[in-house]
């Protein structure tokens, strides 16, 4: 009973905070109309990924001076859905991914724009830099490469044709799960998941003999996991949300052979940052045929102090290219006159908040 009385208390105390809670979202709310008022006269971009970096950061270090309970991780799920509703009361905007629904892209996307945005499931990467530049989006989130699988060709060749801008990076945690209807394991005939996948778990399925029985490369992990919700004696590789979308059983989790697989995504606009600070800049490169020619390049980037972080090559047409991703914001002085003296063969593709993690 005095249990009982206490809750009652402290229930109070709760609803009185989160009535203050709910007054001063909607003053937030009330700041942000104006913001958006003054960026419709100007033409600004809503979404400012490095002004959201910058809250968090303070929230995050005042909360640690203070001691708090929430942790970063916490501050920033519970800001950046404010952030996803402001900018959806400044300006509802659409936000195209690699679907279908429920795929890595997708939980990407929903990590930065949240639960109340507005996403359209797109079938291809050509698709969705193709509804960019018609305007139909206003952002694509894409993947760029993955620890275990490297770069996806078809986000480098999107970049050779189009012009959209990169405007943040998002680093994901790649985990897969078996699911099925199967109670055993040996009940299992046919397996249903993306080519990667497969290869992201081959030690599984050594390990549990399923590397005898069927193994069907389908477009999606999502659409593999519909197929094996409606069919008897088969399986899915697929993400855990997936799998929950279509109502099918998980059997193991977590099953990829790396524990550290992780794929990085970009999230694709038609506008350029400002500095934060803490920026990385993405290029694509093609060098003239003569000798050399690579050699001065990167000795170029050294002299300018600049931290290269990627160089990938990549065959675009017979043609080989360069992606490298280096350290700093294309406005930075050093940087900038690097590019100049390379601009005839060097494409820009964005500046953007560096992520905490790597990949
Ligand atoms: O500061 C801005 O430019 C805003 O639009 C406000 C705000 C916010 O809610 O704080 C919202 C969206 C931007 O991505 C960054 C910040």
């Amino acid at each position: 009973m005095a249990n009982e009385e206490a809750l009652i208390e402290i229930r109070k105390g709760l609803d009185s905070i989160d009535n203050k809670l709910l007054d001063l979202l909607d003053e937030r709310m009330k700041l942000v109309h104006k913001v958006g008022k003054i960026k419709a006269q100007s033409g600004g971009a809503i979404y400012r990924p490095e002004r959201e970096k910058s809250i968090i950061d303070r929230l995050d270090n005042i909360n640690q001076k203070n001691g708090g309970l929430l942790n970063r991780s916490a501050i920033e799920a519970l800001f950046l859905e404010i952030f996803a509703i402001s900018r959806n009361l400044e300006l509802p905007e659409n936000i195209g991914y690699l679907g279908p629904k429920g795929s890595f892209t997708h939980q990407a996307a929903e990590s930065r724009f949240g639960a109340m945005s507005s996403y359209v499931s797109i079938s291809s990467i050509k698709g969705i830099f193709k509804e960019l530049e018609s305007k139909k989006i206003k952002f694509g989130v894409v993947p760029i490469e993955n620890s275990s699988n490297g770069i996806v060709n078809d986000t480098i060749n999107g970049f050779t044709n189009f012009n959209s801008k990169i405007v943040a990076e998002v680093i994901l945690n790649i985990h897969h799960t078996l699911a099925t209807t199967c109670d055993k394991i040996e009940d299992i005939k046919k397996i249903y998941s993306k080519d990667i996948a497969f290869d992201q778990c081959r030690k599984f399925l050594n390990n549990f003999g399923l590397d005898e029985v069927e193994l069907i490369p389908v477009e999606s992990t999502t659409k593999a996991a519909k197929l094996a919700a409606n069919e008897p004696n088969s399986a899915a590789i697929c993400a855990h949300v997936a799998a929950k979308l279509y109502n099918l059983p998980i059997l193991f989790e977590n099953i990829e052979d790396k524990d550290n697989n992780k794929t990085r995504f970009f999230i694709l606009s038609d506008f350029e940052n400002s500095s934060s600070g803490n920026d990385k800049t993405s290029i694509l490169v093609k060098f003239p045929d003569e000798q050399g020619v690579l050699v001065k390049f990167l000795n170029d980037f050294n002299n300018a102090n600049i931290n290269l972080t990627k160089i990938k090559s990549h065959i675009v047409e017979g043609d080989s290219i360069f992606f490298i991703d280096f350290d700093g914001h294309k406005d930075d002085e050093n940087v900038k006159r690097v590019l100049e003296k390379h601009q005839s063969s060097i494409k820009v593709l964005g500046s953007y908040v560096k992520e905490i993690k790597d990949i």
